[in-house]
């Protein structure tokens, strides 16, 4: 067992700030080893969302969406050799990392463990993991330079995954350029706000969402290598996109000719439904607004030119720079929250399973991060050639749609 770093002074603190005391309500009464791990746990939380939740009840003020520019196929063909000699020179020089998004548990795609592992080859194997791997060491190979490769997982699914990848010999990836991290974790809170817990030694704690990717780096002490590598810029990119293109020199250096604070990989929508967030500008700063949020309005919004005025979804795959990403750490990302069913232990310490939704899980959102950059640079890419996301079980973007797509780019399945 690891060694605690906070003592239960610093926990009670820390508690006491938020009205969380009673987190530590049994804590004289639990051994060893209970209480060591009450601390650790209470060390993982990432507390800020409660600062974010008392500025979320005094603001409440919406914004003025309008379109955005897009940077269009044909555009990238005419400046497609100048963007990539620029990218290119810059992964030489050892200034992009990549940082897989690989913290959730497939659950819409009815699969047990990580996601990663699913095998979507029908003859022979091909895990998810391996696709984005093998993609990535077709760019190591051609550059002849090793990219530092960050892959964030939940909690839970961490054991799982590094020994998966010990199991596969990093399918041939090369150790030291390959780093695991923990995405942090948030409480489940009651309505009153109040933290949840499953047993006098265990807080109800559940991911903190995508968004917390860069924050939970920096936690992990991972930016501090990041300098110490010289990395500057920073691919980051979901974990179930068999088909993307990661490492590109062409988006990379488009957004450093360009001198954009941040990049976009999009796509046109297939149809206004299609479950993409969409890339658009708030109050004149990029902004994305996600599937589930988009209104009837802006999904049938035509242009002047008949053609839908918000049609580019993102595909998860964007670029930031590092400074821009350390401003970003002393901002609260916007918090995301959803009535939840959470079991959780009553005053005569028994475990309640409820009926009913009986309190709040968080979730900071990838898609959020843009909001905080001056600008954004949407990137067109062929989603027959790039997005094959494997989400769902059957139906649209399932193992069976992107085995398709990868047979039509070449897979052998
Ligand atoms: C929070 C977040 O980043 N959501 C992303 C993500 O959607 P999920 O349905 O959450 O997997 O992937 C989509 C692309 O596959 C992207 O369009 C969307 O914005």
């Amino acid at each position: 067992m690891r060694e605690n770093y906070m003592t239960y002074e610093n926990a009670l603190e820390v508690l006491k700030k938020y009205g969380q005391e009673h987190v530590l309500a049994y804590y004289d009464e639990l051994n060893d080893e209970e209480k060591q791990s009450l601390i650790s746990q209470i060390e993982e939380i990432d507390f800020s969302i409660f600062d974010v939740l008392k500025e979320k009840e005094s603001d409440g003020k919406e914004g003025m969406i309008t379109p955005t520019e897009v940077l269009t196929l044909d555009t990238i063909k005419d400046y497609e050799f100048a963007y990539k000699v620029l990218g290119e020179t810059a992964i030489q020089k050892g200034q992009l990392a990549l940082v897989m998004l690989a913290g959730g548990q497939g659950t819409r795609l009815g699969f047990d463990g990580p996601k990663g592992t699913y095998n979507v080859g029908l003859t022979r194997d091909l895990y998810i993991f391996e696709c984005q791997v093998k993609t990535i060491l077709t760019v190591v190979r051609t550059l002849g330079r090793w990219i530092h490769l960050y892959i964030m997982t939940s909690d839970k699914n961490y054991e799982a995954t590094t020994s998966f990848f010990a199991e596969h010999k990093n399918f041939g990836y090369k150790e030291e350029y390959l780093h695991f991290f923990k995405q942090e974790l948030v409480p489940s809170v009651d309505f009153n706000g109040k933290i949840l817990m499953e047993a006098p030694s265990k807080i109800c704690l559940s991911p903190n969402g995508n968004g917390g990717w860069f924050s939970s780096m920096k936690r992990a002490g991972l930016v501090d290598q990041l300098d110490k590598e010289g990395i500057r810029y920073i691919n980051v990119f979901a974990v179930d996109n068999v088909l993307q293109k990661i490492a590109d020199p062409v988006f990379l250096g488009s957004m450093m000719m360009e001198d954009y604070q941040s990049a976009a990989k999009v796509v046109k929508k297939a149809d206004p439904y299609e479950r993409v967030g969409v890339l658009c500008k708030k109050d004149n700063k990029p902004y994305i607004v996600e599937y589930y949020e988009l209104s009837d309005e802006m999904r049938y919004k035509k242009t002047v030119m008949g053609e839908y005025a918000y049609n580019y979804g993102v595909i998860l795959n964007y670029i930031f720079p590092v400074d821009q990403l350390k401003v970003l750490l002393n901002e609260n990302m916007p918090l995301h929250t959803a009535k939840k069913v959470i079991p959780y232990m009553n005053e005569n310490r028994e475990l309640v399973k409820p009926t009913e939704p009986n309190g709040y899980k968080f979730e900071t959102l990838a898609l959020d991060m843009l909001q905080f950059m001056n600008d954004c640079l949407p990137f067109e890419v062929i989603r027959e050639y790039e997005f094959a996301p494997i989400k769902n079980a059957e139906g649209v973007d399932s193992p069976e749609t992107a085995r398709e797509l990868l047979k039509k780019n070449g897979y052998k399945l």
